[in-house]
C-alpha cells in the first residue's frame, strides 16, 4: 500500500459515508491527541524548552515560505522514492528518534516499528527506547539507530555493536541533548519519564552497562537508572572524539542537532556522512533559531559534501515539500507520529505516515512537480507573513 493508494482508500471511505478513524489534517493531531492521552505524557510530548518560543518559531518559519504552483507540467504520476546513505525509501521521510514511547502507548516503539515497516518507511530508534533494540529490530523494516553518546567507552561500544548486529544500518548521533533543557511543563507536573523504567531497556539489557553496576538492575533499579542518566549528562566530547565512533561503527554516521553552518562544515571536515539540521523540536534551547531558517545557509555550506536531513516543525506534505525545496534530502517526522501512536497505536502511526505521504504526493503533483529532484528554492516564494 503506497501513498497514492491511501488517498484512494480515504476517498472510497468518503463515498461510503464512512469517516476515517483519525483526522486527515496532520497539523491538528496535537489537539486530537490531547483529548485522547493522559495529561502528563501528552505534556511531555507536546512541550518544549522554556516558554515554547522556538517550538512556535519552528512552525512560523514554514508559513514564511509559500509554494508557487506550476501548471501543464504533466505531473499526473509522481515518484517520491529516494535512497539515502544506502537505504532505499518510498519517500524522503523517516521517523525521528523519540524515546520512552511506552508512556504514549503500551506497545511503544514496537507499534511504531510495525507501522513503519508495513510502509517501508525507515525508523530511527532512540537510545532511550522503552523496548530493547533487538526486540524492535525483530518487527522493524528499514532501521537506523540514534545514539545518545554515553560517557563510558565500553558502554558506547557495546550499544554500537548490538545495534549493528541487530541490522540497524546507519548511526544518528544526537549532539544537542547532552543534558535535558529547562522544560517547565514537565517540571511543574514532576513528570520525568527518563528517570523511570520507561527509557532504560537498552541499558538494562546491555552487558557492559550491567558489568559496571555493584548490584544488578533487577536488585536495585533506582541505582541503575541514576547511573544510566549520569552516563548521558554532561559530556567531555569534542570534534576530536568522532574517530571513536568510526572505529566502532561500520556504516554511515550522521550528526543530529546541527544549526550553524560552521558546525556543518566541521561535520564534513570530520568526514561524517550526513547531518540532521534540527533543534530537537524546540525542546532544548528556548529562543533558538527556527530550524527551517537555519537550513538554507547550511545547505549552501555543505550540501555537496554530505547528506543534509531536516527536522523540527514538519507537520504535513507542504512542510516536507518546503524543506526539500530548501535543500534537505529527506525529513524526519517527530511529534505527529507520536500523536498517532497515542490516538491509535500501530494503526494510528500508520494513518499518520500514510496521510503525510499522500498529502506530499498530491501537493508535489499539484504544484507541477514529478519527482523530488524537481524541487528547488525557485519552487518557493518568500512571503512577509
Ligand atoms: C517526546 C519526544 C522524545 C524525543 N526523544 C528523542 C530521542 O530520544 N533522541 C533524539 O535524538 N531526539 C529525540 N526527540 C527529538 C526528535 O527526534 C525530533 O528532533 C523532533 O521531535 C522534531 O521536532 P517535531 O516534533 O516538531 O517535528 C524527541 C522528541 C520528542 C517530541
Ligand atoms: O525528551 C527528549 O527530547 C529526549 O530527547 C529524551 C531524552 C531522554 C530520554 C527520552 C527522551
Amino acid at each position: 500500500m503506497t501513498h497514492a493508494h491511501y488517498q484512494n482508500e480515504i476517498y472510497l471511505r468518503g463515498l461510503a459515508d464512512e469517516v476515517p478513524p483519525f483526522t486527515t489534517d496532520t497539523t491538528r493531531l496535537e489537539q486530537a491527541a490531547e483529548a485522547a492521552m493522559a495529561p502528563a505524557p501528552f505534556g511531555y510530548v507536546a512541550g518544549g524548552a522554556g516558554s515554547g518560543d522556538t517550538m512556535r518559531a519552528n512552525r512560523e518559519a514554514f508559513a514564511h515560505w509559500r509554494i508557487v504552483p506550476r501548471v501543464l507540467t504533466g505531473a499526473t504520476t509522481r515518484d517520491l522514492s529516494t535512497t539515502i546513505l544506502g537505504t532505499p525509501m518510498p519517500a524522503p521521510v523517516l521517523l525521528a528518534p523519540v524515546g520512552v514511547q511506552s508512556i504514549v502507548h503500551p506497545d511503544g516503539e514496537l507499534a511504531t516499528a510495525r507501522a513503519a515497516a508495513a510502509l517501508d518507511v525507515p525508523i530511527v530508534l532512540s537510545t532511550a527506547s522503552s523496548y530493547p533494540l533487538e526486540d524492535v529490530a525483530a518487527v522493524a523494516g528499514p532501521r537506523w539507530f540514534q545514539l545518545y553518546w554515553p560517557n563510558e567507552p565500553e558502554v558506547c561500544a557495546s550499544l554500537l555493536h548490538r545495534a549493528k548486529a541487530a541490522g540497524y544500518t546507519a548511526l544518528v548521533v544526537t549532539l544537542d541533548t547532552w543534558t535535558l533543557a529547562w522544560r517547565p511543563r514537565d517540571l511543574d507536573t514532576a513528570y520525568l519519564p527518563f528517570l523511570r523504567a520507561t527509557g532504560v531497556a537498552n541499558a538494562f539489557t546491555d552487558p557492559a552497562f550491567r558489568a559496571g553496576l555493584a548490584k544488578s538492575p533487577e536488585d536495585d533499579p533506582g541505582m541503575a537508572i541514576l547511573r544510566w542518566v549520569s552516563l548521558f549528562t554532561g559530556t567531555d566530547k569534542c570534534w576530536d572524539s568522532l574517530p571513536f565512533l568510526r572505529e566502532h561503527w561500520d556504516g554511515p554516521i550522521l550528526l543530529k542537532g546541527i544549526q550553524h553552518a560552521d558546525d556543518a562544515r566541521k561535520a564534513a571536515d570530520a568526514e561524517m556522512d550526513g547531518i540532521v539540521v534540527s533543534n530537537h523540536g524546540g525542546r532544548q534551547v528556548d529562543g533558538a533559531v527556527a530550524s527551517l531558517d537555519a537550513l538554507p545557509e547550511i545547505v549552501a555550506a555543505v550540501g555537496d559534501r554530505l547528506e543534509v536531513l531536516f527536522d523540527s516543525g514538519v507537520r504535513n506534505g507542504s512542510d516536507v515539500l518546503k524543506a526539500l525545496a530548501l535543500g534537505a534530502k529527506a525529513v524526519l517526522l517527530g511529534r505527529p507520529y507520536v500523536y498517532g501512536l497515542g490516538l491509535g497505536g500501530e494503526e494510528g502511526v500508520r494513518h499518520v505516515i500514510r496521510s503525510v505521504l499522500a498529502d506530499l504526493d498530491l501537493t508535489l503533483g499539484l504544484s507541477g512537480n514529478t519527482t523530488i529532484k524537481d524541487l528547488t528554492p525557485d519552487t518557493l516564494h518568500r512571503a512577509h507573513r
